[in-house]
């Protein structure tokens, strides 16, 4: 039987409004949408809202007003008070650098939302992950010995093991230079079909969300308009 608060379509469906600063020169943030293509880029003008966007999906920020649904289960809706903190929600979050626990090898990095998950919510291996990020001879070293594209595809694989529902990132790879951007963008790709996990990808960069092949949006002062 199906509850008002799900449905059965899959994505991530929202209205959102929030206000940010002071009431004359804050921020509006104003706009509804649903993601439903395997990866969407959001792109936009530096302050236009993104990562904005991006926090109230992570569930860093509450919205003044709206909802938000994934893959049918509502997570947001201040009309019922309704606001599922982040850990609950399924949704991974990864940013420019990718924040590895620096006391921990990166196989214990791997490891660390993987060992969190139950065992019939593990849907893909640590080993298929690290093959495919071709992280394997990386497993024993310590994060500071590591190169910033090494760093990047170990946060990454960290993210992936915490088995998300649905994976944001925000300007992921500006920190490092095109070699270094090219093989994870190839990754990325391939990320909704391999394990299953849609993802938003915010970036400057047009080039990127044409390697991705991305379903692009742009951000305009707080609102959403589709390319
Ligand atoms: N903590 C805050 N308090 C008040 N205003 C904020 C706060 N954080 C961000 N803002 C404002 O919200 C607006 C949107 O910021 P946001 O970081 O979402 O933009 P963005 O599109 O991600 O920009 P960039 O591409 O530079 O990362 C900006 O005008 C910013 O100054």
């Amino acid at each position: 039987m199906q509850t008002l608060d799900s449905t059965n379509s899959q994505g991530l469906e929202f209205s959102l409004r929030l206000h940010r600063g002071d009431a004359q020169t804050g921020f509006q943030l104003d706009t509804q949408g649903c993601f439903t293509a395997p990866i969407t880029a959001l792109c936009g003008a530096s302050g236009a809202g993104k990562s904005t966007l991006l926090a109230l999906f992570a569930g860093l920020l509450k919205p003044d007003q709206g909802f938000i649904r994934l893959n049918g289960q509502l997570l947001v809706d201040t009309s019922n008070q309704l606001f599922t903190p982040p850990h609950m929600r399924h949704i991974g979050l990864m940013w420019q650098d990718g924040q590895l626990f620096p006391h921990l090898s990166v196989r214990k990095n791997l490891m660390y939302g993987y060992q969190l998950q139950p065992e019939q919510s593990r849907r893909f291996s640590p080993e298929s992950v690290i093959e495919l990020l071709e992280i394997s001879t990386l497993l024993d070293r310590q994060p500071r010995h590591l190169s910033g594209g090494e760093r990047q595809r170990v946060a990454l694989g960290r993210t992936l093991l915490a088995m998300p529902q649905f994976l944001l990132l925000d300007e992921p790879l500006n920190a490092l230079n095109q070699s270094l951007k090219l093989p994870i963008l190839a990754f990325l790709k391939q990320v909704p079909k391999h394990f299953n996990i849609p993802l938003i990808y915010v970036t400057h960069q047009i080039e990127e969300t044409k390697i991705l092949d991305a379903e692009t949006w742009f951000c305009e002062d707080g609102r959403l308009v589709s390319v």
